[in-house]
């Protein structure tokens, strides 16, 4: 049994707990938390209750208008782990500034950063985007369709990155990537880095966008990008997706076979 003499001197370490780390329970709270006591109360899953958030109050076929719809729906009601559109700027920036004709996504989700890849994408372009989770992959496709993109500028495929990098080439009849945005798990960042460089799907300029790399963080990813010499790697500092509290950032490397 503690005694109350100990049980109060407790009181002021985890008050302190508390105060230095209330954005990450904020972040718990409103990820966890009301995401489990939704699924029970609701029956639906979280991704769809946004879809059918967005389907109601977004106008098909205007991509930025689903976009905000989204951010809306993440501000107000629930946590979705979209980029967001802090982090979605310097995204959106890049593929305007860069142009690049072959895009992949690894980590589709709900399709929010697909469509704000799309709609800056340039005339013939293509993204191929990458989702292992067949709920999210559904919803996926009907936000993609319904912000107006055919299957010849976003192509959706379904399954885990590590089945599908090795046949983007043969199934997919993807020659080089101009521009690679990873947002999937971020433990699989730097295996999937690599896959890309043994497939030779990279070719001198190629940008690799990596989201989340202060937070949850990709350590290993950021270690190798800085020190194997094909890459000149810079990180945009920023702030987590919904959460201006949380600091985060996103690594950009340029793939250079000179280095
Ligand atoms: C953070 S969300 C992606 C958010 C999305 N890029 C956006 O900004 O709208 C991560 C997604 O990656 C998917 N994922 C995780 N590991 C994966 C893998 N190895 N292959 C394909 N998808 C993966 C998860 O199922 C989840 O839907
Ligand atoms: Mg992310």
């Amino acid at each position: 049994m503690v005694s109350p003499a100990i049980a109060l001197a407790f009181i002021p370490f985890l008050l302190t707990l508390l105060i230095r780390y209330r954005h990450y329970f904020l972040l718990f709270y409103r990820a966890v938390i009301v995401r489990l006591i939704q699924d029970c109360l609701t029956g639906i899953p979280r991704e769809e209750r946004a879809f059918q958030y967005v389907i109601t109050h977004a106008i098909p076929g205007d991509a930025q208008h689903i976009l905000n719809t989204f951010d809306q729906w993440c501000y107000h009601c629930e946590y979705l782990s979209n980029v967001g559109p802090q982090k979605g700027k310097i995204l959106e920036r890049l593929i305007y500034e860069t142009a690049p004709l072959n895009v992949l996504e690894l980590g589709t989700y709900c399709g929010y950063a697909t469509i704000l890849m799309a709609q800056v994408l340039p005339l013939g372009a293509r993204l191929y985007t990458v989702e292992m989770d067949p709920g999210n992959a559904a919803i996926a496709e009907k936000v993609i369709r319904l912000a107006g993109f055919d299957e010849d500028t976003v192509e959706l495929i379904v399954g885990p990155s590590e089945d599908i990098i090795p046949h983007l080439k043969d199934k997919h009849g993807v020659q080089k990537l101009d521009f690679v945005f990873m947002d999937h798990w971020k433990r699989f960042y730097l295996r999937d880095l690599q896959l890309l460089e043994e497939q030779d799907l990279l070719q001198e300029g190629t940008r690799i966008l990596a989201d989340n790399v202060l937070f949850p963080g990709a350590p290993h990813f950021l270690q190798y990008a800085k020190s194997c010499g094909r890459y000149r790697c810079k990180v945009h500092r920023t702030s987590l997706e919904y959460f201006r509290a949380i600091r985060d950032g996103m690594a950009e490397l340029c793939y250079t076979k000179l280095q």
